[in-house]
């Protein structure tokens, strides 16, 4: 049951999320030293080294590399197509990036996707609104990675998803088909899904398109929650005003990082025109080298 419109990421729904302990599914691989599914906490929440995505001949990103630590909301800001997408396809092991590596708390990104580390809130494009699906149903997607086969809900999982549900306030909106909220409200039913699965990385694409006021800052404000808790938050934006409300620091991306700072660094005139300016690197597009 895939909510994302036809891709063959449909197979699986949208990653869930984490693990308390002792409930973790997907079977560890041979984990190094340090990379052991118990003590995530000793890596950095994401590491990204040399990422390069492309289709055919277009490039989407070069030679991408940054890290993340825990605790933190940061913005990955770019225009159209300057690969935000991309690099949360790579960092949850959607695509295979044609060269370099993503660590998500030490693990490969497959891995942590199948420990549910990773929580993933896709662009509502590419959500299938009209699915036949309750709200509450697509919180409980969080819960899949510790269900059996059958996929029945225990007592855990149903309690993990009341506890999603209303700390996003949707508790009265759970039996409502998904396409029957609001724009704000659907993004925040998502997110509820990660908080179910108890996701130590999230990824946001566009979290607040089409949002209104209120509920930019109820989504604000959860995930500042969130990341006080020690969850690490990448968000994309293309919009640049609400970078300052939402994270503390942000990521300039044009197919490569071009700049990160504070937020407030960001946004200065000669730093926002390296990811928005006039350039012969334009965007993202053909390979022109
Ligand atoms: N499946 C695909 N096939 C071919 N090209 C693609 C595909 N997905 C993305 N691209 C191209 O890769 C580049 C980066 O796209 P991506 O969606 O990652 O950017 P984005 O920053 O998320 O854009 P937006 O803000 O519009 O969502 C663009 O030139 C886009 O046209």
């Amino acid at each position: 049951m895939g909510l994302r419109r036809g891709t063959d990421r449909d197979a699986e729904p949208l990653p869930p999320g984490t693990t308390p302990a002792g409930e973790r599914p997907g079977q560890p691989e041979e984990a190094p030293a340090g990379e052991r599914a118990g003590r995530p906490e000793e890596a950095p929440a994401l590491s990204v080294r040399g990422l390069s995505v492309s289709y055919g001949e277009v490039a989407a990103l070069r030679d991408v590399s940054f890290d993340l630590t825990s605790h933190r909301v940061t913005a990955l800001l770019g225009m159209n197509g300057s690969g935000k997408s991309s690099l949360f396809n790579a960092v949850s092991g959607f695509i295979r990036p044609d060269a370099g590596e993503v660590r998500v708390l030490g693990m490969s990104a497959a891995r942590a996707r199948r420990s549910n580390l990773v929580g993933y809130m896709p662009q509502s494009e590419a959500v299938d609104w009209g699915f036949p699906i309750s709200v509450r149903e697509v919180v409980m997607m969080g819960r899949y990675g510790y269900m059996g086969p059958g996929r029945h809900p225990r007592r855990q999982d149903r309690e993990a998803v009341a506890a999603a549900l209303e700390r996003v306030g949707l508790t009265e909106f759970a039996h409502r088909q998904i396409g029957q909220l609001s724009g704000g409200q659907r993004k925040r039913a998502f997110l509820a899904r990660s908080i179910a699965q108890g996701a130590r990385l999230l990824l946001l694409d566009e979290p607040l398109a089409g949002v209104d006021r209120v509920s930019t800052r109820t989504i604000a404000d959860l995930l500042k929650s969130l990341a006080a808790e020690g969850v690490t938050v990448l968000i994309s934006v293309h919009e640049i005003g609400t970078l300052a409300e939402l994270a503390e620091e942000a990521i300039l991306l044009r197919r490569r990082v071009v700049y990160r700072g504070t937020a407030e660094d960001v946004l200065k005139p000669e730093h926002l025109a390296l990811a928005f300016g006039d350039d012969a690197d334009a965007g993202a597009g053909t390979e022109e080298e």
